[in-house]
């Protein structure tokens, strides 16, 4: 049986704004509402405001005005600690522990079971190497210890900024599988990226510019309003369009 909480948008975002006090806002009217069990992703250029955006779902960026939902609470709630998972652009990994010893580090924090750490360590791949210290791990296998780190805890909202950045073509295949089964699985994803081919792997897509939502819709959409196949000329199309319409 589903419960109203299960039912309830991942995410509901009216009418958001950070602002520094000087120049022009981080963000700047932002709506938006995310679907649960969806890949969302997060698209703009550099600066757009992503980690921002991110950082103030997760409840630990302080917003000026308008609100922020996550599953019915407001974001940072008590309550919602084990739902939410979050993995920065830095990995947060100790170097000299273990990948088994990191996770299950993250995972006795939460007051979870050792099995969960197993569970994590298996769901992105990395069993065979679970007793090699993180200090001898590959880029993509060190991120993905990260990765592992926030699944320990099962969230049901997991944030990812910018998970495949330096990673190659291989590994970022592979982890968008991954993506793709935990969706199945139920969990709501909200996956970063500044590199527009990655749009493809998702549901639904949030681009942003300059801290501004320019649009929420879903890749065939932006292929359409963009009028091409190529995601990032579609994405450039579009910015061109409102430059216009202004
Ligand atoms: N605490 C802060 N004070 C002032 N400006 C800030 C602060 N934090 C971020 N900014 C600015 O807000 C803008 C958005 O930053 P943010 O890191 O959210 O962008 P981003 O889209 O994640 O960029 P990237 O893809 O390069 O990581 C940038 O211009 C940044 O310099």
């Amino acid at each position: 049986m589903t419960t109203a909480s299960q039912q309830a948008p991942a995410a509901e975002v009216a009418g958001l704004a950070i602002r520094t006090g000087k120049g022009s806002p981080i963000l700047d009217g932002i709506d938006f509402v995310l679907a649960p069990g969806a890949i969302t992703g997060l698209l703009g250029p550099s600066g757009a405001g992503k980690t921002t955006l991110m950082r103030t779902l997760v409840g630990v960026h302080k917003i000026s005005s308008g609100t922020v939902k996550v599953f019915g609470l407001a974001a940072g709630a008590p309550a919602l600690r084990g739902a939410v998972g979050y993995v920065t652009q830095a990995p947060s990994v100790y170097q000299d522990l273990s990948v088994l010893e990191n996770v299950r580090y993250f995972a006795a924090l939460q007051g979870l079971p050792r099995a969960s750490a197993l569970e994590a360590i298996d769901a992105v791949g990395l069993s065979p190497l679970s007793h090699r210290r993180a200090s001898g791990l590959s880029g993509g296998e060190f991120s993905r210890v990260s990765l592992a780190c926030a699944l320990a805890g099962k969230p049901r909202l997991l944030v990812l900024d910018e998970p495949t950045v330096g990673l190659d073509p291989v590994l970022r295949a592979e982890l968008w599988q991954r993506f793709a089964a935990l969706a199945q699985e139920g969990t709501s994803l909200l996956i970063s990226s500044h590199v527009m081919e990655e749009a493809s792997h998702c549901q639904t897509l949030l681009l942003l510019r300059q801290g501004k939502l320019l649009a929420q819709l879903t890749p065939q959409q932006l292929r359409e309003r963009g009028r091409s196949e190529d995601l990032e000329l579609a994405f450039l199309q579009l910015i061109r369009d409102q430059e216009v319409a202004k």
